[in-house]
């Protein structure tokens, strides 16, 4: 069972110049116990994603069709804002680049962790042992006298490992972390990195991972799903992509990866040209406007095809490919 599939996801939102169509038909899995990246440049649609299974999309922005279950029976696009909100935190967690989201900056490290506790039956003193425990786990060093601690007395890494450790400490079905390495050094991001995968082996819950950084996604990620201007473009195990990616575009994120460049360069590399206009989205594909492969079949609408067991492209030339002995 998947802790959370998503089916033929279509999100506008009304603007001033018409309806954007920020996701469209967007559809894959985050099966139980598994780390799910998600991958794209900026605007793809990934905060529009999280707010949509989040029940916080703005005001003028709406799911027009679509499903979002989670752990098989609720269809998270039907509950209501009250059941959404019972939801968030204990059931469907997050992290996010700035850990000062999470943290209360005027209440002690170990008083926030405990409230989070506020629907358990449990004494506080065994509230407060539950804490230590968690913040052992996330490796904060003397845990307990840490719980006394304010979240400005802690460093940037520190206060990050904090926040995963009060996002995971209910125990949720599901972690959404948004960019929770992006603010981090190097060396902060691989250790934070290595206790996100072994935390979420401990208690068992599936991760969808929202970053740009493709080293980090085949680092720590099972699975991973590309998306271009609010379209999964892209699927499958992290393997699969990433040895034998099926769509140009997932190919030309590849290429302009850092770490897969030869010779070092000062300039970060980025693919030429821009998303489309998202309020008059092109009839055929679209990443045909900056696409190396652009062949006859991209006015066409595309199809999304089985590349193999859970890997699929949403692009007509991987289609074309199969039929003409051409090597896509
Ligand atoms: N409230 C809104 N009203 C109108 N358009 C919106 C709104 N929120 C997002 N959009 C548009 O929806 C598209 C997707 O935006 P979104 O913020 O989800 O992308 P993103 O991938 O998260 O980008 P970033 O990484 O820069 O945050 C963009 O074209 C954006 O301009």
């Amino acid at each position: 069972m998947s802790t959370l599939s998503i089916s033929g996801l279509n999100v506008f939102f009304s603007t001033e110049d018409g309806p954007l169509h920020a996701l469209k038909e967007v559809g894959f899995e985050v099966p139980e116990r598994r780390i799910v990246g998600i991958v794209g440049e900026s605007g793809c649609g990934k905060s529009t994603l999280i707010n949509a299974i989040l029940g916080l999309l703005a005001d003028n922005g709406e799911i027009r069709s679509g499903q979002i279950l989670f752990e098989g029976s609720q269809d998270l696009t039907r509950l209501s804002p009250r059941q959404m909100q019972d939801l968030r935190g204990p059931r469907i967690a997050t992290v996010f680049q700035d850990p000062m989201g999470a943290l209360n900056p005027v209440l002690s490290v170990g008083q926030q962790m405990i409230n989070i506790q506020y629907r358990s039956d449990q004494s506080k003193a065994e509230k407060a042992a539950r804490a230590i425990e968690m913040l052992k786990l996330v490796r904060i060093p003397d845990a307990e006298s840490a719980l006394a601690r304010y979240p400005h007395q802690f460093s940037g890494g520190m206060k990050q490992r904090i926040a995963i450790a009060m996002a995971l400490m209910m125990e949720p079905a599901l972690l959404i972390a948004d960019e929770p390495t992006t603010a981090l050094d190097a060396t902060l991001e691989v250790t934070t990195i290595e206790l996100l995968k072994d935390l979420q082996e401990k208690i068992g819950c599936s991760v969808m991972f929202i970053s740009h950084h493709l080293g980090v996604i085949a680092e720590l990620c099972d699975d991973v799903v590309v998306m271009y201007a609010g379209e999964v473009v892209e699927r499958g195990t992290v393997r699969d992509v990433f040895q034998n990616p099926g769509h140009p575009y997932t190919r030309r994120l590849l290429d302009c990866d850092p770490a897969r460049q030869s010779q070092r360069t000062r300039i970060l590399p980025t693919i030429p040209g821009e998303i489309p206009d998202l309020r008059a989205r092109p009839s055929g594909c679209v990443f045909a406007a900056r696409c190396l492969d652009r062949h006859e079949g991209c006015d066409r609408p595309q199809v999304e095809r089985m590349l193999g067991r859970d890997h699929a492209a949403r692009c007509n030339l991987v289609q074309a490919a199969e039929g003409t002995g051409v090597d896509a």
